[in-house]
């Protein structure tokens, strides 16, 4: 009869990893009378049940031969012990069987069939009695040589898959801890990504507002306020040691919503791995704590018995902490000597220099392990082992103090449940969980219509130029006009690096959409849409800065919206623009590279009288933003225009039209654009290169959410443009006055600067900006009296066409980091047919015209 295929098999991966036929034999007959020969059981992850089983029986005959020989044993032969010790140690080294890890990638470990990759294990535990060779030497130096993986390039992320032979294992002594990364064949890579200049401005942001600033909860923050590195004598270069948070939560746990406390009376330090002088002081007894360390003992019994293991790794593009084994505990309480941190950083995986890692870990049987790794500066020398639950108070106090965007329940504690049950329901649904549902916790609410885009590009002649149009600006049209109706997330919005694309299918399946993320239906609840803001960068991603949310004021949550960084258009507003009307007069065709660097400017300045509206340093020039902030401040001073028959009043009472209250001939800004000859560098564009400026919304005392800067801004600097739907006036007109009565409308824009070149303008063509539903930070910004620090002004990149521009957000003067930005919304506090009502002002200007107001209203009564 010929061989089963699948025995066969079964004897050519053991064969792979040093394992003959006849150790294989028995215990696979045995096995599948086990599993009564469910073959896919013993075939999972490259048979390591099987493997698994043949180690197990070679310990077992191991142990009884030991014994035997022990029992025959007589006195005075014990001087042949250390030859055959020595010899035993020379022996192959069975290949871990703990761990199997889980690739970053989502390969399954049935995928991994290739030789190279099986066998791939790790521990996170040294059994009790295999004491570990710890290096005294400094973290960061500490290769994982000690572990050797055979692998020349230790430490280095960035290596290529490696081989790991049985030979290689064997000099991990089997059982020793082996970081992850040395046991990792088809390694993932993890480039190491040199400090991005958003990632700059965010470290320069955390520097300048400690401690005064309340910073965003943030998971790396805690990391480097807590955790400090172990100092052992004669260490150098603590630059680059590293520290690692590992917690065990079991799932499932005993009671849902308690956390695992299981007392274990094993003996006692639960450390992951023990530097010498930490073995001496070995008499620590475990203690229910809440973050349960994990135990060799309990690891080893548990995990010999368990099936699927992985361990997954999640680099998190982040400067570094310290490695420290959080917590362990005391009978009396006190913190357990050193043993809550590790000398050695074998359990971690070598982490790129600008990162840190998360790694998850499970078992069949539901145990989820989470190790965060990261890297700090050098402790100080009066550096000690904080307790552990002082390290979960502080950070919880941190976070409650600090951001209170978070719920009062919040604990360190649940977050890290949360996290394992996550991997866990994930992992079990894996088929059909795309990119974006893993991203959940970072979905931005949703509140509005379900809408589609469209995007402008079959407006354009060419494909070049509809990919140079389409991040600036995209339409997009709501089956219903009634944005209140539906609270829940929109499934037909997608948006993909500033593109948006129309998509009518479910937005699982679009890989692409990287901005609103879908929630499982059984999980949008108002809570959770709220608690789903991205607190760290309310631009989730989209902005070439991360703009952080927090609030040291009180327990309001972020308003719903959708975040935007480019106008979208609403249903009727006209704005269908073609590349063939914009004249050469409008580009500078004739030139190339950097507009700046031509003996006379090009076309392009024409609309600033021949120059260009910017420095070199790409700051506004001061004669025009001088002009612009006094247009604002004294309308009356400047040239206005009074339409024949105004849309603005036309939207607000279409029988009885009110005369026209006048409109600011206002001075624009022409930036070069993809039409143009030059390159993107070129000094002419300024506001379509977006955000680069270090900004953070925060709560406010008497405005609700405010905007300011993390740093200082120079006179004239680029801020931010207003980003909303782009409505004609009736639409916002319907809108407003549909929306509920006391819901907070965003104040919005009126496209308004150039209505002079037409006598009477169509309603579709009177446009204006809404950032209540779809927007981006400058809906945050607040109103100032007269004396704004900011001034928009009216910016044409795309279309010369007046009634629809950008407008962009200039500082009128110099200022300090930490300083709350303004603009002056230009609101006529006495016109109560304004379809926003007016606020009652809290501007705290001496020239605030709502004070003046109220006070004439006050000495009108008398
Ligand atoms: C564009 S939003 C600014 C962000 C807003 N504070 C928030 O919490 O979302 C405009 C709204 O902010 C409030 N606001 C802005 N400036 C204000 C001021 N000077 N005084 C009082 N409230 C102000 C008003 O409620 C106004 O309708």
């Amino acid at each position: 009869m010929p061989p089963n295929p699948r025995v066969a098999k079964a004897f050519r991966a053991m064969k792979d990893i040093g394992i003959t036929e006849d150790k294989v034999k028995p215990v696979l007959k045995n096995l599948l009378k086990l599993y009564q020969k469910n073959w896919e059981l013993i075939e999972e992850e490259n048979y390591r049940v099987l493997a698994d089983a043949i180690f197990d029986n070679e310990e077992a005959q191991a142990t009884e031969e030991k014994k035997k020989f022990e029992n025959t044993e007589l006195p005075g032969q014990r001087g042949h012990d250390s030859e055959e010790e020595a010899q035993e140690q020379e022996e192959p080294e069975r290949p871990l069987k703990r761990l199997r890890l889980k690739y970053q990638d989502g390969q399954t470990s049935q995928a991994r069939d290739n030789s190279s990759s099986r066998l791939v294990g790790t521990s996170l535990v040294i059994p009790k009695d295999e004491p570990v060779e710890l290096p005294e030497v400094p973290i960061g130096n500490m290769s994982q040589s000690k572990v050797s993986t055979g692998h020349p390039n230790n430490g280095d992320m960035r290596t290529e898959p490696q081989n790991l032979s049985r030979q290689s294992l064997d000099r991990n002594k089997g059982k020793q801890p082996v970081s992850p990364k040395g046991l990792m064949i088809q390694e993932k890579s993890y480039p190491v990504e040199p400090i991005s200049a958003r990632h700059k401005s965010q470290l320069n942001v955390q520097s300048r507002t400690e401690p005064d600033v309340p910073q965003p909860m943030h998971l790396r923050n805690k990391g480097k306020e807590t955790s400090s590195p172990q100092i052992t004598s004669g260490r150098k270069n603590m630059d680059s040691e590293r520290a690692s948070l590992a917690v065990r939560i079991q799932e499932p746990i005993p009671e849902r919503g308690m956390m695992s406390l299981s007392k274990n009376n094993n003996t006692g330090n639960q450390a992951l791995i023990k530097s010498k002088e930490e073995r001496v002081a070995d008499d620590v007894h475990q203690f229910e704590a809440p973050l349960a360390v994990i135990h060799p003992e309990t690891l080893n019994a548990e995990r010999s018995s368990k099936g699927n293991s992985s361990l997954m790794e999640h680099d998190c593009e982040e400067p570094l902490t310290l490695k420290s084994t959080a917590g362990q505990h005391t009978n009396n309480g006190a913190p357990a000597s050193s043993s809550g941190f590790e000398s050695n950083n074998d359990l971690v995986p070598k982490v790129p220099e600008q990162s840190s890692q998360l790694q998850i870990a499970s078992s069949s049987s539901g145990e989820v392990n989470i190790s965060f790794t990261f890297k700090v500066g050098p402790p100080g020398p009066t550096f000690h082992v904080p307790h552990l639950d002082d390290i979960i108070k502080t950070v919880e106090d941190r976070c409650l103090m600090s951001d209170k965007l978070l719920p009062a329940n919040f604990s360190v504690m649940k977050l890290m449940k949360e996290m394992c049950q996550c991997f866990v329901e994930l992992g079990s649904n894996s088929c059909n969980v795309s990119k974006e549902t893993r991203e959940v916790p970072f979905v931005a609410p949703s509140v509005a219509e379900d809408a589609t885009f469209n995007t402008v590009n079959e407006l354009l002649p060419t494909e070049s130029e509809a990919e140079a149009c389409l991040p600036q600006v995209v339409h997009f049209e709501p089956p219903c006009n009634d944005v209140n109706e539906n609270e829940e997330p929109d499934k037909n919005f997608t948006q993909s690096n500033g593109v948006h694309e129309d998509s009518q299918q479910n937005g699982l399946d679009d890989s692409n959409s990287n901005s609103l993320v879908l929630v499982p239906e059984n999980q949008v609840t108002p809570d959770v849409i709220r608690s789903l803001h991205d607190v760290f960068d309310i631009s989730k991603g989209q902005e070439r800065v991360t703009i952080s949310l927090v609030n040291g004021i009180n327990g309001v949550y972020p308003p719903s919206f959708h975040y935007i960084p480019q106008n979208a258009v609403f249903q009727n507003a006209y704005m269908n623009f073609s590349l063939a009307r914009i004249g050469d007069d409008n580009c500078c065709l004739t030139c190339s590279g950097d507009c700046f660097s031509l003996s006379t400017p090009c076309a392009c300045a024409h609309e600033t009288g021949g120059e260009f509206a910017y420095t070199s340093e790409g700051l506004v020039k001061k004669e025009l933003l001088e002009e612009c902030i006094s247009m604002n401040r004294d309308p009356e001073k400047h040239c206005q225009f009074f339409c024949k028959e105004c849309p603005l009043e036309r939207s607000k009472n279409e029988d009885i039209t009110e005369p026209c209250k006048g409109h600011l001939v206002r001075k624009f800004i022409k930036e070069c654009w993809s039409k143009c000859g030059c390159n993107k560098q070129c000094g002419n564009r300024v506001v379509q290169r977006g955000i680069t400026r270090s900004l953070q919304v925060f709560m406010t005392e008497k405005k609700g959410w405010g905007l300011r800067t993390l740093e200082d801004l120079p006179k004239g600097a680029f801020v931010c443009e207003y980003v909303g739907e782009i409505l004609t006036n009736s639409e916002l007109f319907d809108r407003v006055s549909k929306s509920p009565k006391g819901e907070e409308h965003s104040y919005p824009v009126l496209l308004d600067a150039d209505w002079v070149t037409e006598g009477v303008l169509k309603d579709e063509e009177a446009l204006c900006l809404d950032a209540t539903y779809y927007g981006n930070v400058a809906r945050f910004i607040n109103h100032r009296c007269s004396d704004s620090n900011l001034v928009e002004i009216p910016v044409e990149i795309e279309t010369p066409d007046h009634h629809y521009y950008h407008l962009a957000f200039f500082t009128t003067r110099k200022i300090k980091a930490m300083e709350e930005l303004t603009w002056d919304y230009g609101i006529d506090f006495d016109d109560i047919d304004h379809p926003v009502k007016a606020f009652s002002c809290q501007c705290g200007s001496r020239y605030c015209r709502n004070i003046k107001r109220t006070s004439r209203s006050r000495s009108s009564r008398r």
